[in-house]
């Protein structure tokens, strides 16, 4: 483990950076202010280096992303922890790159290209995420999510999550089909796309 403390554009956190002896990934969490207790409000963010590096907007990953910085900048505590191995919702870079494809050529949403390349909808897993709150003595999280498949994925590794808090972006004409997939396909909660314009 090593802690540095980190200037950002959303002010300075404490990086904290680990190794998972278990699978050799390394990872990072981002904390702000004293972790220690209950309902830390917390980011569990799958990387998406398209999203979230190159501010592409066929997610809202690196909306996200921001977004979720910015909340625990303004309460002043707050944790994200930043999942490397979770590309592409964990088939990986190249694999999402295909499945990107897929649905830009050929129509596919996000779920049926995954199926497509014969590749699981959703292959991650939150161990680390779990091990890495604990770590930082997160008693409970306030959950920054629209999936609530990953509150429950937490808390089947002993984390206590007091609540999800939504984090909405608003859509825009490149992002409204995957986000409509997301709602439909995955069941997140998206109540804002409601009467949104765009393609269906
Ligand atoms: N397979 C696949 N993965 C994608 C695609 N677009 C973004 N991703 C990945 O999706 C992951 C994020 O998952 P999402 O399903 O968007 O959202 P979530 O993390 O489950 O839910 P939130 O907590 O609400 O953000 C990241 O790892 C991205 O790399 C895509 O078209 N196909």
């Amino acid at each position: 483990m090593v802690a540095v403390r980190l200037p950002t554009a959303h002010g300075a956190f404490r990086a904290v950076g680990y190794l998972d002896r278990r699978t050799g990934v390394e990872q990072v969490a981002l904390v702000r202010g004293d972790v220690a207790g209950e309902k830390v409000l917390t980011r569990i963010h799958s990387e998406c280096l398209t999203g979230d590096a190159f501010g592409s907007m066929h997610c809202e990953c690196g909306e996200q992303l921001a977004a979720a910085l910015r909340a625990i900048a303004d309460e002043g505590r707050g944790i994200l922890v930043y999942l490397q191995g979770h590309e592409g919702r964990g088939i990986g870079l190249l694999a999402k790159l295909r499945a990107m494809k897929l649905q830009e050529d050929d129509g596919l949403d996000t779920v049926e290209a995954n199926i497509a390349l014969g590749l699981p909808v959703d292959a991650r897993e939150y161990r680390a995420a779990a091990g890495i709150l604990q770590d930082l003595g997160a008693r409970s999280v306030r959950l920054l999510s629209n999936n609530p498949r990953k509150g429950e994925a937490l808390e089947r590794y002993g984390l206590d999550v007091a609540e999800r808090v939504p984090l909405l972006v608003p859509p825009g004409a490149e992002n409204i089909r995957y986000l409509r997939a997301k709602r439909e396909r995955l069941d997140h909660d998206l109540p804002h796309l409601d009467g949104a314009p765009g393609p269906s």
